[in-house]
């Protein structure tokens, strides 16, 4: 019996194994999450229907479509100005193709780009549920700062300005929405050689965060300009010519990285700097080794041929010209120790550890060439630190790009970044900030970090102060709605074990009405190292040897060598590990594209620990994602948190409260945790399972740290000793029977 179809929520619908359409079965035809049921409207229809109601609520998993509303297995239709924009690209290609940046192609191209009105702007941004709002804009107030002579009426205007900012604080900006990727080179004028890198991932179309982030990013064109000075209500945020700080929320996998890097690139090769060696234009920094590398990757084949570098920051690489130094006496070498970089896991703290001082010696350093820099925060800022303490300057970066803002501006990476945000001291220096969770206090941070900034700078000889812009794409801090969440009672450790197996081994226990399956491969999500550590033992030999045994299962944590992560990153990737069990580390950002699911072994520290655990899988838009939650009695007081985002999220998709895998009845009983409950979770984790052992080396919370297999192995063994005694000693009683009645009792005492 399947002990866990009583226990278990489940958010969806039966479907058998052969049914069910997984994320390893490939790419999904469109990579949009919000409405991509409606088409978009050509300039023409919108003049036609000027008002219209809504986009009805997505339902990803509806059923078909009529024919001429299916747009999600084929790509989306063109708008007749997209068609024209298409047309005149091939026509150009057929010619044989113009040099780079020809501008008469470009001109027709850009005259071919009619641009949605208004209207329609607004209707396709509201469709895909995008909010572009500016959080603060100084442009009035700045381009009034313009001379010493205009001082008295400074003090008029500024006594003015509480109320100005009030206005500007909540306006809302509704850009030209980017629809195709085809728009791009006419409309911003992106090299060929970025289209052409971009073509050569085949994506159909954009994702809404590409589609709101890219032209406020890319800047103004023509038609948007004209339409933002002819409108005093429409705000395109043309006339800021993408010269903004940009705070974007937006959900897991939805492709916030090429929406970052393609206007990096494309500003960094329209600055045509030729000397990088000075230090880069850009540097982008993440939480972990595992995401900075990806970034990477992505940055170099979107650059690929245009001359422009792409780096990880490693051990041993110079950012900026300092002096060869000795260590100092006793201490640790930043270099050196640049490499033992944290995973933002609650784990983290134990993780930067002190060399020994024998191999403090500095190489030669090599100097970064590239004009884009990707970096831990800690290998980054190591690298600049000074022998008087103090952090080297990086007067060349023009754009600082923070993905996974929230955790980086957390606590504990917070020290570190706001130093590196304040190395960047160029006045000219834009940031982004980018995550699929945002707590309001980041965005308080944000803008008061902006703020000292610029009272700290010497304004005169600068353009206005640039907006900073908030975009949010859906519901703020939700799990996106592909996933099928389950969330399962376990009661104890045990039951945990019992239920992972039950996953392992879908044979032994055929998928019930209410539990999905859940097909390799697989995350598993613990609290610790250790626990992660204890959990691949005792599964080890879970795997039969027919399937591949021991080597389909793998453990990935921040003890680990960085070769040896390397290497179990690449094993997982091309398929050879099926089940990898990991902290947090690996819970942000990483971009594993067919996993099929998640499993959270230990309930995550916090609601926006889950949106991202569970957003490693259902990426782009694939459906079929799975992501299993077990909680024992320990979990109870905190579990509320995240049944809540299962709840959205299932809301999101378009489930009622009563077709909700979390029912009411379950909310109601739940209790909620407090402020200082969340925090004390969110630094800790689960109390009872930081240790692994009590005090009588058992603990509640432990995990065997023998395999399964070795467990029963050894049973057996002390199972025939036992045996062979007792057979030994029956042939004695039998002998001894025969001798005295009295030694029958003997036995009993042994
Ligand atoms: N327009 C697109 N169409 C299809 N796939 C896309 C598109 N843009 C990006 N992708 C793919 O989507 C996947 C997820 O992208 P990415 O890693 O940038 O997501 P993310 O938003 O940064 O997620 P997270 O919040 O988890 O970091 C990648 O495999 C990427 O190649």
């Amino acid at each position: 019996m399947n002990v866990f179809k009583l226990l278990s929520h489940t958010s969806k619908a039966p479907q058998t194994p052969s049914a069910q359409k997984l994320p390893s079965s490939g790419a999904a035809a469109n990579p949009q999450l919000f409405g991509h049921d409606e088409p978009a409207k050509s300039p023409e229809d919108t003049k036609r229907t000027r008002k219209r109601k809504r986009g009805p609520e997505v339902n990803v998993s509806s059923a078909p479509l009529p024919a001429d509303l299916d747009f999600f297995g084929v790509p989306p239709k063109a708008t007749d100005a997209e068609k024209k924009a298409n047309t005149g690209e091939k026509k150009r290609k057929r010619k044989g193709g113009a040099a780079n940046g020809a501008t008469g192609d470009l001109a027709q191209a850009e005259a071919n780009t009619e641009s949605y009105d208004e209207d329609e702007s607004k209707r396709v941004l509201r469709l895909h549920k995008l909010k572009i709002t500016i959080l603060e804009d100084f442009k009035p107030l700045a381009d009034k700062i313009t001379a010493e002579k205009k001082k008295k009426k400074q003090k008029k205007e500024k006594a003015e300005q509480p109320e100005k900012k009030k206005m500007d604080a909540k306006k809302q900006l509704f850009p030209q929405p980017l629809t195709s990727f085809a728009q791009l080179r006419p409309r911003y004028r992106i090299s060929r050689r970025l289209e052409d890198n971009l073509n050569e991932q085949a994506y159909a179309m954009p994702t809404e965060v590409q589609l709101g982030a890219l032209p406020l990013l890319l800047g103004s064109n023509r038609e948007g300009t004209q339409q933002a000075k002819g409108s005093a209500d429409y705000a395109s945020g043309a006339e800021y010519g993408g010269d903004i700080d940009l705070l974007t929320v937006a959900p897991t996998g939805s492709g916030k990285t090429i929406a970052f890097l393609i206007p990096i690139i494309h500003s960094v090769l329209s600055e045509k700097r030729e000397d990088t060696t000075e230090g880069p234009g850009a540097v982008v920094i993440a939480p972990t080794r595992e995401l900075a590398s990806q970034i990477v990757n992505e940055a170099r084949k979107l650059s690929k041929g245009t001359g422009l570098k792409a780096t990880l920051m490693k051990k041993g690489m110079e950012v900026v010209e300092r002096p060869q130094e000795e260590p100092p006496e006793g201490g640790v070498s930043m270099q050196e120790s640049s490499d033992e970089e944290t995973d933002g896991a609650s784990e983290s703290d134990d993780e930067i550890k002190a060399i020994p001082q024998k191999k403090c010696k500095r190489r030669r350093s090599e100097r970064v060439k590239a004009a884009i820099l990707v970096a831990t925060p800690l290998a980054l800022l190591n690298a600049l630190k000074q022998r008087d303490g103090t952090v080297a300057e990086l007067p060349t970066v023009r754009h600082l790009v923070l993905d996974e803002a929230d955790v980086l501006l957390d606590p504990l990476f917070r020290e570190q970044t706001l130093a590196l945000w304040n190395a960047c001291s160029n006045p000219l220096l834009r940031i982004g900030l980018w995550s699929a969770t945002m707590g309001s206090n980041i965005e308080a941070l944000a803008v008061n970090t902006l703020n000292q900034r610029w009272s700290s700078l010497s304004t005169a000889l600068l353009p206005a102060r640039p907006p900073f812009i908030r975009l949010v794409v859906g519901l703020k801090d939700s799990a996106i709605p592909n996933i099928t969440h389950q969330l399962t009672y376990a009661a104890t450790e045990q039951g945990k074990l019992l239920g992972l197996r039950q996953l392992l081994h879908p044979t032994a226990a055929p998928p019930s009405n209410d539990v999905p399956s859940l097909r390799p491969p697989f995350l598993v999500f613990t609290q610790t190292i250790p626990r992660a550590i204890a959990l691949h033992s005792e599964l080890l030999y879970d795997i039969p040897p027919e399937a591949g045994g021991s080597s389909r299962i793998a453990v990935l944590h921040a003890d680990l060598s960085s070769s040896a992560r390397e290497s179990i990153m690449t094993r997982f990737r091309r398929g050879e590990v099926w089940v990898l069990i990991t902290t947090d580390l690996l819970a942000r950002g990483v971009d594993f594209r067919g996993l099929n699911g998640v499993v959270n072994y230990d309930v995550p520290n916090s609601a926006a620990a889950y949106v991202h655990r569970v957003g490693r899988t259902a990426r782009a838009g694939r459906e079929g994602g799975v992501a299993v939650t077990f909680y024992t009695q320990e979990d109870i007081p905190y579990i509320k948190l995240i049944a809540n985002v299962i709840r959205a999220s299932e809301k999101l998709r378009g489930k009622s409260e009563e077709e909700g895998s979390v029912k009411q009845w379950l909310l109601d009983a739940l209790p909620t945790p407090t402020k200082r409950e969340k925090q004390t979770l969110k630094k800790r984790g689960v109390e009872a399972r930081r240790n692994v052992k009590d005090k009588e080396g058992k603990g509640k919370a432990r995990i065997s740290t023998k395999s399964g297999f070795e467990r029963k192995t050894e049973n057996r063994r002390r199972g025939a000793v036992v045996g062979s005694k007792n057979r030994r000693r029956a042939g004695v009683e039998k002998r001894t029977m025969a001798v005295g009645s009295e030694s029958e009792f003997e036995r009993f005492d042994e």
